[in-house]
């Protein structure tokens, strides 16, 4: 980029969405510095080691720190002075009436509103409910000082392709020149870029996820239904996709979705339109649902264990929410995990991406090293994360190793033919058990 169109951008909250936003941008050219609370975190990014699973991401820090516009800070208040763009990337975790809590976004705004200089633009990049964007710039309440609303799409996993290869980008300000100078950020990037007002661009995330969400509780609805009526899930949802209304993204049944995001964001448009006397019934029902889908998978596992799992042992293949990430947070697999350890099983896991120190694992699940480790006398596997390398264990050595032959597919990964060549009964879901 002609350094002369490059900004000086301050990032503040360095997670999944802070470090790929810092990382990507000054791979575009601008100079950014990254501000987060967490002092252990910033003194490891400075070296240039990234703790979050994130393919491509570790290298693009590194290569921001070798060529001088990417570092790292504690204080958001010493760097925001120079600053032309600033960018909240601060978690918006569930409150306790659903509803996001804002604090640590109010907390930031706090510390650095004073030192904000005049004609800058704050960027509010984490999920925040409508209205958010405008009460923002009350709180900041400097007439010389904008705000934009620039919600974040990426998935995990995908963080820095989806960065730098958004389907699109969504600005919203009650200052449109404020938001189209945002967008100047993003003119190397190929993505129709919509600009609209700062409530619209508010809707259009939580709009977004709850679309998602309430796709994969139908998808989960009509794999529960093919169960009972004998037809099977995976042919419908392939004969599904080839309609191009439908697409077939987000068509794979499983054990319930979850993540840091949609089961937050679903229950915070739900308080949003409680809030403004509007029912939502069918993001409340996809919730619900999504419930009694992760109760379904437990029950899967009780019955293809004989009714009771009393002092049995189970292995679980994967952890996180879903493949290609680390995070824990609101993970069906850790749901479906505590229902089957309240009913009396000792649980053994293994997922490629975890260590065993994981605060979440304590007193649920015992981190074993491999997925043979976790087949080991157990009286079923349990297949709750889709990573690919599952798909290729050596399903004779599981047979020898486990103590009874039940697999438990809850998310329709495995090859239901090379499991029964090697003796293993297949569970899947939504599908007869002897299929092709
Ligand atoms: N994770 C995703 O896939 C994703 C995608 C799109 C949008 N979002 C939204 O982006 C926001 C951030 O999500 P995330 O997953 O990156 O969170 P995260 O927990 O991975 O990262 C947040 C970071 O902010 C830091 N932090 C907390 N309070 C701070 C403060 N007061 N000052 C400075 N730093 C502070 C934390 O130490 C942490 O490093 C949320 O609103 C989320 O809904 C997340
Ligand atoms: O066909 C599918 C697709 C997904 N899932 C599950 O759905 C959940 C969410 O998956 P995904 O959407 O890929 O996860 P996130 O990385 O949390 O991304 C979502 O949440 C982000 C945070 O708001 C948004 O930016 C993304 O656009 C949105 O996809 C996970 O439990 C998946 O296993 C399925 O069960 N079947």
């Amino acid at each position: 980029m002609d350094q002369s169109r490059a900004h000086r951008i301050v990032v503040v909250g360095a997670g999944y969405v802070g470090l790929t936003t810092g990382a990507c941008l000054a791979s575009l050219g601008h100079h950014v510095v990254c501000c987060d609370v967490d002092a252990g975190k910033v003194a490891q990014l400075s070296r240039g080691q990234v703790r979050i699973h994130e393919p491509g991401l570790p290298e693009l820090v590194r290569e921001g720190i070798r060529v001088g516009r990417l570092s790292f800070t504690r204080c958001a208040a010493s760097v925001v002075p120079t600053a032309d763009e600033i960018f909240l990337c601060v978690p918006t975790p569930m409150a306790p009436d659903g509803g996001a809590n804002l604090a640590a976004v109010e907390s930031v705004i706090r510390q650095i509103r004073a030192a904000l200089p005049a004609g800058c633009v704050l960027v509010t990049k984490s999920t925040v409910p409508v209205g958010t964007t405008a009460r923002l710039a009350e709180l900041v309440g400097r007439g010389d000082v904008a705000v934009v609303s620039n919600p974040e799409f990426l998935r995990e996993g995908l963080a820095v392709q989806d960065f730098l290869h958004p389907d699109r980008i969504v600005l919203g300000s009650d200052d449109p020149d404020a938001a189209y100078r945002v967008a100047e950020l993003y003119t190397d990037l190929d993505a129709p870029t919509l600009v609209t007002d700062a409530a619209s661009a508010e809707m259009v995330k939580y709009a977004a996820n709850c679309f998602l969400a309430t796709k994969l509780s139908y998808v989960n609805d009509v794999a529960e239904l093919c169960e009972q009526v004998g037809a099977d899930v995976a042919g419908i949802t392939e004969y599904l996709a080839h309609d191009r209304r439908i697409t077939p993204s987000f068509l794979r049944p499983g054990p319930g979705w979850g993540g840091s995001c949609l089961p937050k964001d679903t229950a915070a448009l739900l308080r949003t339109a409680e809030v403004v006397g509007v029912d939502l019934p069918l993001v409340r029902a996809a919730i619900d649902a999504n419930h009694r889908h992760q109760r379904r998978m437990a029950a899967k596992v009780v019955a293809a264990c004989g009714g009771s799992l009393a002092g049995t042992r189970l292995g679980l293949l994967g952890l996180t929410f879903k493949a290609g990430t680390d995070d824990l947070r609101d993970s069906p697999a850790l749901a479906v995990a505590r229902l089957l350890a309240e009913q009396g099983a000792e649980l053994v896991g293994y997922d490629p991406a975890l260590r065993g120190d994981e605060p979440e694992l304590a007193h649920l699940v015992t981190l074993v090293d491999d997925a043979y480790h976790a087949a080991k006398g157990t009286a079923a596997l349990v297949l709750l994360t889709d990573w690919p390398e599952f798909r290729d264990l050596d399903w004779s050595r599981v047979a020898e190793l486990a103590a009874r032959p039940v697999v438990v597919d809850t998310r329709n990964h495995l090859d239901p033919a090379a499991l029964r060549r090697a003796g293993l009964d297949w569970h899947g879901t939504g599908r007869p058990s002897r299929v092709r």
